[in-house]
């Protein structure tokens, strides 16, 4: 399904953006023309969630759309989701950052994946760190992107220095590696203009 060229080829190695914690992005994950068939393929055929999240006293749905996905029921804001089961895409998509990450002597275990629907860009993500205590002491955290290009937004926890943003461009897998979510915080801000994005946070959750 997924060509071996990308995974060859050196012009794909990572983009160190943070040393300490490492932050790391991989361009390329699966080749223009599969990621442009994943990306259609997942937003016809997943079964779109858009859970009502209480803020406030008030219940309002979440601004985006998402499936959780893998082996282990997960909680998130409070509610449990039990996930559904592996999309032949979502595999193949896996096998490839897996692949890629071995290439960096990254060994992974991802056993869950979140996958996150922005049909525009008025749909976004607030602030958060991805460290709910199922996945451990020092989560480490895999996200792919596939479509129109939205920059993630980190800020560090104690201001040690300035807020940044990561550009994610179509077919790209930003690593966010042990002691990220400890340290930083990050949302995935609104803008104007932009098409369908799908993004995949892949995470090991403790069984
Ligand atoms: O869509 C993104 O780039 C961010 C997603 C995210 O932070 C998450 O799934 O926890
Ligand atoms: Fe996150």
């Amino acid at each position: 399904m997924l060509s071996i060229m990308s995974l060859l080829d050196p012009a794909h190695g990572g983009m160190p953006l943070l040393d300490s914690p490492p932050l790391t992005r991989y361009p390329g994950l699966l080749g223009q023309h599969e990621a442009a068939r994943a990306l259609t393929c997942l937003d016809a055929e997943l079964d779109w969630q858009q859970p009502g999240l209480r803020l406030f006293g008030r219940e309002h749905p979440i601004p985006r759309h998402q499936v959780w996905m893998g082996d282990a029921r997960y909680r998130y804001s409070g509610q449990e989701f039990a996930p559904v089961a592996w999309h032949p895409w979502v595999t193949a998509i896996r096998r490839a950052l897996e692949a890629r990450l071995e290439q960096e002597g990254i060994r992974t275990d991802f056993n869950s994946v979140l996958i996150n629907r922005y049909a525009h860009g008025q749909h976004r993500m607030g602030w958060h760190s991805d460290n709910e205590p199922e996945l451990g002491p020092t989560p480490v955290i895999a996200a792919v992107s596939l479509g129109s290009d939205r920059p993630l937004r980190f800020r560090w926890k104690d201001r040690r220095a300035s807020a940044f943003n990561v550009d994610q461009p179509d077919d790209s897998l930003l690593l966010m590696g042990a002691g990220v979510q400890s340290l930083l915080e990050h949302c995935l801000p609104d803008r104007r203009h932009r098409g369908l994005r799908i993004s995949l946070t892949f995470r090991a959750i403790r069984l």
